[in-house]
């Protein structure tokens, strides 16, 4: 694999970093380079064609905090021509209503600026009643819910990362 992906991503309590981590070495090699989104900027983005952003849910539907905090300069960033995966967690229990709105706020503003989606999910085998991130009956990204569905966390990562290797072109 020559293609190299950037995958941005924010944490409150470490759980979305540790799927990050996971998703990279599932990726194998050196292909993904983890950029915590409080270190990056929008010249970082511009390294890679082939993204992955990932960010928790927190305060009932509301981004992750450093992700709240570069949310506006998404808007420097031109996307065209990059094909951009999404993962988030998430609780369907607690917050049924608000459900990854996170990775469907990102989703929203990113292909607004020219970036491809990639790496769709199906929402089966998930229990909750409204999400920000469904799009035509589908996830925007990977959905996880590292709190209650734990023991899907590892299954779920090695089937969405064989998806991507396929929709990246790799
Ligand atoms: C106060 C609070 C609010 C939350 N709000 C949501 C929410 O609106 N939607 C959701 O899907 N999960 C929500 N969650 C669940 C978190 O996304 C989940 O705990 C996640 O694992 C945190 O990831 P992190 O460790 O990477 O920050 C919330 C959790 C807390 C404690």
């Amino acid at each position: 694999m020559s293609k190299k992906i950037g995958l941005f991503f924010g944490t409150q309590t470490g759980n979305t970093e540790s799927v990050a981590e996971q998703i990279r070495d599932e990726f194998g090699g050196d292909v993904v380079t983890l950029h915590p989104i409080y270190e990056a900027d929008t010249s970082t983005f511009d390294e890679y064609e082939l993204l992955i952003i990932g960010s928790p849910t927190w305060d009932i539907g509301q981004l992750q905090s450093d992700w709240e905090s570069f949310f506006p300069d998404l808007d420097e960033i031109d996307f065209n021509g990059k094909l951009v995966a999404y993962f988030g967690d998430g609780d369907q229990y607690g917050y049924a209503d608000n459900f990854q709105d996170a990775i469907g706020i990102l989703e929203e503003k990113i292909s607004q600026r020219g970036g491809k989606t990639v790496g769709y999910w199906s929402t089966d085998g998930y229990d909750f009643n409204e999400s920000r991130a469904v799009r035509n009956g589908k996830f925007v990204g990977l959905a996880l819910d590292t709190g209650s569905q734990s023991d899907l966390t590892d299954e779920r990562i090695k089937t969405w990362v064989a998806q991507l290797k396929t929709e990246f072109g790799l």
